[in-house]
């Protein structure tokens, strides 16, 4: 078998002063060009494990190998995209998105040459994300979905061989975010980047991923992982086919059962009866 991209063993971690691991004894491989989503109820440790990955955050024990060696720390080979869009409003969309490239050329000693010969990667990603036309806007003056769409670019900017995406559409509206996932599924099959992609929204999760792996809080584990059977071609309509909206019950019950707000709603409902009944 190849060598996955991620390999995560027996990974715990807990915060300094809490009393519950974020995250319990993860076991997970991730391969190379995989699309995985992460789902669970608030506080599973979703983004705990993405940042945990990005090298953003230590663990406590456990094993995290990206390309089978030890993460130690960021590296612009896993670039991340977050829900806020975190571009500086000083620079133009295209200065944005060129930024990452002056910076690896400052740190690795490149010659200006290498950064101009980067320009055609930036037009090509303009050209990828359809931004041609707002290159030289500011991002105060894009919408939320074209902010989003520079910080991808930006992100993709130095061919990552990862992607690491925190609820990177969390904050746009039904109709964008439906264009941004054939975006990302379009960005994913040309750049071949491995993405792994963390959600509240189960619907966004199975549309996205070739798996889908739901995490359970207190403390934070993985309870079940979906491998997710549509293949490749996906379009909106698949969104409200049977198969696609018995699998998204089902996860959605499971989360539920995991956060334990089934037991609360069921202990509300047990409460209501007793107040009519009194
Ligand atoms: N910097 C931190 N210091 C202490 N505890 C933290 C820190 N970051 C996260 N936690 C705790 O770790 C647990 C997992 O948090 P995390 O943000 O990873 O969950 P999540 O599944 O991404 O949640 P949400 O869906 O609400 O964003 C939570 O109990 C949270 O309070």
């Amino acid at each position: 078998m190849n060598t996955p991209k991620v390999s995560i063993r027996a990974l715990s971690k807990r915060f300094e002063g809490a009393s519950v691991n974020a995250l319990q004894q993860i076991d997970l491989d991730i391969a190379a060009n995989e699309f995985v989503t992460f789902v669970g109820a608030s506080g599973c440790g979703k983004s705990t494990l993405l940042r945990t990955i990005g090298g953003l955050e230590t663990h406590s024990s456990g094993e995290l190998l990206v390309d089978g060696r030890p993460v130690t720390g960021p590296d612009v080979d896993r670039a991340m995209v977050f829900q806020h869009y975190s571009l500086y409003p000083w620079m133009s969309v295209i200065e944005n998105i060129r930024f990452c490239r002056q910076l690896a050329a400052h740190t690795r000693q490149r010659s200006s040459a290498d950064v101009e010969a980067a320009s055609g990667r930036a037009d090509a990603l303009l050209r990828l994300m359809g931004l041609e036309a707002s290159a030289q806007a500011w991002p105060n003056q894009l919408s939320g979905g074209m902010q989003q769409r520079v910080a991808i670019a930006r992100a993709l900017m130095g061919r990552p061989g990862m992607l690491l995406m925190d609820e990177p559409f969390g904050a746009l509206d039904a109709q964008t975010r439906e264009v941004m996932h054939d975006l990302i599924r379009h960005v994913h099959r040309l750049e071949k980047a491995t993405i792994v992609f963390v959600t509240h929204d189960v619907e966004e999760a199975i549309y996205l991923g070739g798996r889908v792996v739901l995490m359970a809080p207190r403390p934070g584990r993985i309870d079940t992982i979906y491998e997710v059977p549509f293949g490749d071609r996906r379009d909106q309509d698949l969104k409200h086919a049977p198969e696609f909206l018995r699998l998204k019950r089902e996860i959605l019950e499971r989360i539920r059962e995991t956060s334990g707000m089934k037991t609360d709603l069921e202990q509300l409902q047990r409460l209501s009866g007793l107040a009519e009944s009194a």
